[in-house]
């Protein structure tokens, strides 16, 4: 094995992994069949969502002009029911009865909520408060325009998807095939526990043996739901040559996108892997990295015939953490890419020390923590003794902190970056603040669908989709920031002022929402912008990549938002597709990127952010 100072750095190890990593073909699939694979198409809405005006609520549908006096009486002359065919006209005067998701009918201006109203005698009501023009109404393709994007190429299929791809009537979407993947695990010592049980007699394991972790544990994470490849076991293998290039072939023969071997790579003599039998089969990119725990991680290309798809060959090493180390990092995003994913590296999070952690002199460390979520700040907490061989350093780990190689110890309380390698949910569910502590004010403003070259419209009173618009966004804020642990103060309005008025007004996010999501905005509007912000715009690249870590750039939380910019370390701008879904999404990444930039820039002390 070389010297430490020939390694490759962990980023570079990355990088070279990706470049190789080459996205299946993407293939027609059925819908149902596409769960976890990643859009290789846009999805276009082609009819808009709901196809006809419904109603928000359980109550009457009238004119809202013959509502205005409490003591008006309104005759009620039919109903509508979601499903119903057929519907009644509304005339001066008149109320129809109407179920939520049921059609408004024509004539009809507003719906009245039940409880608003109290009967009149037969069939005809009173409507205890004046109604708005458009109230409880979902017009036309509120929900999702004729025309609309609903999904983008790159995008992952979860269950929302699903149903949003059944909402616009799509059977079958074009989307990346899953990479198969070869695992195979090495070394003389290595067995089975599944032979041992075999003949029904108590597992005993030989002399100085002991049992395979690596193979069952890597072959699990390929089955993890963002990841799901098709995988191959290949057992184990002796530490000698005639086997480990049998386990190559086999690969090979499966079509297999990537192998996976475990052990054999360090500076043993029958660690043959590292020595030769990867160079008689392809080109060995590198097989020294700088990092604890996973230092001799090894990868090889091997091209095969023209037309056919390279293998790679990553060779882990055998110590097991180092193997789900290893793994996460550098295996794991080219599996991703391989599949299709637009974004296949690891999500980074800010994280906060619980306690002092000492440093690894020689290289940087991914060290394994678990999180806590309960101040509003995420807390790391090592899961104890690191050793490579110990697996338990592994156990509920929700993070490997991203910790600098040098001298002493880290203070607890220190800002480091983890790298998220659990699903977070329960922990959120379990360990969230049950009131949010942080308060941001954020102001959703309304941007005309053309002329943006500074002419700014407010919505007008009749303007009734401008206004439901501009509510639904002001609730999307809320709720996303809810759901990030703050509280918001939201106000809405148009774009009548510069963006600097409201920053100066206190405005700490602030979204202007396109009004027409068929026109985008380009980056001049953003640049804009920036012009009437002024030489507070100094940390937009600050911005752009903080965002990145934290995993909420453009194409996976905020499709549609164009751009993003710092204005100061406590303000933001967010420029969003009004008629997307995505603003809650992109209002609590907003608000998360926000605290975490806070956090690190010392602005404010960690617990207090936006207080
Ligand atoms: N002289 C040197 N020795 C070592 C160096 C070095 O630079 N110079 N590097 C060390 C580092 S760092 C690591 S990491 C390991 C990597 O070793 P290998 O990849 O060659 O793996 P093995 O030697 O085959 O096994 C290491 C260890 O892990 C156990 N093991 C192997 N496979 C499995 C498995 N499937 N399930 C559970 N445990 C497994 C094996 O029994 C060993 O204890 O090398 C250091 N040495
Ligand atoms: O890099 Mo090895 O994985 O320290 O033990």
């Amino acid at each position: 094995m070389a010297d430490l100072a020939t390694a490759i750095t962990m980023s570079d190890a990355i990088r070279i992994a990706l470049e190789h990593a080459v996205a299946l073909d993407p293939v027609e699939m059925l819908v149902d069949d596409s769960l976890n694979h990643v859009l290789a198409a846009d999805v276009i809405a082609p009819d808009p969502h709901p196809p006809f005006r419904a109603s928000i609520k359980d109550g009457y549908a009238l004119r809202a002009c013959d509502a205005l006096r409490a003591d008006a009486r309104i005759e009620v002359v039919g109903d509508s029911r979601a499903g119903t065919r057929a519907v009644p006209i509304v005339g001066p005067g008149q109320a129809c009865y109407v179920t939520t998701g049921g059609p408004v009918p024509d004539g009809a201006d507003a719906v009245v909520e039940v409880e608003r109203t109290a009967e009149a005698g037969r069939r005809a009501i009173h409507v205890l408060r004046a109604p708005k023009v458009g109230q409880d109404i979902r017009p036309v393709g509120f929900d999702i325009p004729a025309g609309a994007t609903v999904l983008a190429a790159g995008e992952l299929i979860g269950a929302p998807e699903i149903g949003i791809l059944a909402t616009v009537g799509a059977t079958s979407v074009r989307a990346h095939p899953k990479p198969r993947l070869a695992v195979v695990s090495t070394g003389d010592e290595v067995t089975d526990a599944r032979a041992l049980g075999a003949d029904g007699g108590a597992p005993r394991l030989a002399p100085n043996c002991i049992r395979d972790a690596v193979r069952p544990m890597l072959l699990a994470a390929a089955r993890d739901e963002r990841l799901v490849c098709h995988a191959l076991d290949l057992g184990i293998c002796m530490d000698a040559a005639p086997p480990l290039r049998a386990a190559i072939e086999a690969a090979l023969d499966a079509g297999a996108d990537a192998l996976i071997t475990s052990g054999a790579v360090s500076a043993g003599d029958r660690d043959l892997l590292g020595s030769h039998v990867l160079a008689e089969y392809g080109e060995v990119l590198y097989a020294l990295v700088r990092m604890k725990p996973g230092k001799p991680l090894t990868l090889t290309v091997v091209h095969r015939a023209a037309k056919k798809r390279p293998m790679l060959i990553f060779s882990l090493p055998g110590n097991p953490v180092s193997a789900y180390a290893t793994f996460q990092l550098v295996v794991a995003p080219a599996l991703r890419k391989m599949g299709g994913s637009a974004e296949p590296r690891g999500r980074a999070l800010p994280v906060q020390l619980g306690a002092s952690i000492p440093l690894d002199a020689e290289r940087p460390e991914y060290h394994r923590a678990t999180l806590d979520a309960n101040a509003g700040v995420l807390m790391a907490h090592s899961t104890g003794g690191q050793i490579s061989s110990r697996l338990l350093s592994c156990r509920q780990a929700d993070v490997l902190l991203e910790l600098p190689q040098g001298p002493g110890v880290l203070a607890a309380g220190t800002h480091v970056s983890a790298i998220v390698v659990r699903d977070l949910r329960a922990h959120v569910a379990q360990r969230a603040p049950a009131e949010p502590r942080g308060r941001v004010r954020v102001r959703v403003l309304l941007l005309p669908a053309h002329g943006s070259d500074g002419e700014h419209a407010r919505p007008g009173p009749d303007d009734v989709a401008a206004r439901l618009l501009l509510e639904r966004c002001a609730a999307a804020a809320t709720g996303g920031l809810r759901a990030a642990g703050l509280a918001a103060d939201v106000s809405t309005g148009g774009a009548d002022e510069g963006a600097h008025a409201h920053f100066a007004d206190g405005a700490q996010v602030l979204v202007l929402a396109l009004r027409d999501p068929a026109v985008r905005l380009g980056d001049s509007t953003v640049d804009e912008a920036r012009v009437a912000l002024g030489d507070r715009l100094t940390a937009v690249p600050a911005l752009a990549a903080s965002m990145r870590r934290i995993g909420a750039s453009r194409t996976s939380a905020a499709p549609s938002a164009h751009d993003a910019a710092i204005v100061d370390r406590r303000s933001m701008l967010l420029v969003l597709d009004a008629a997307a879904e995505t603003v809650a999404a992109c209002v609590r990444a907003a608000a998360i990127a926000l605290a975490a930039l806070a956090v690190t820039s010392g602005a404010v002390t960690p617990g207090t952010v936006m207080q």
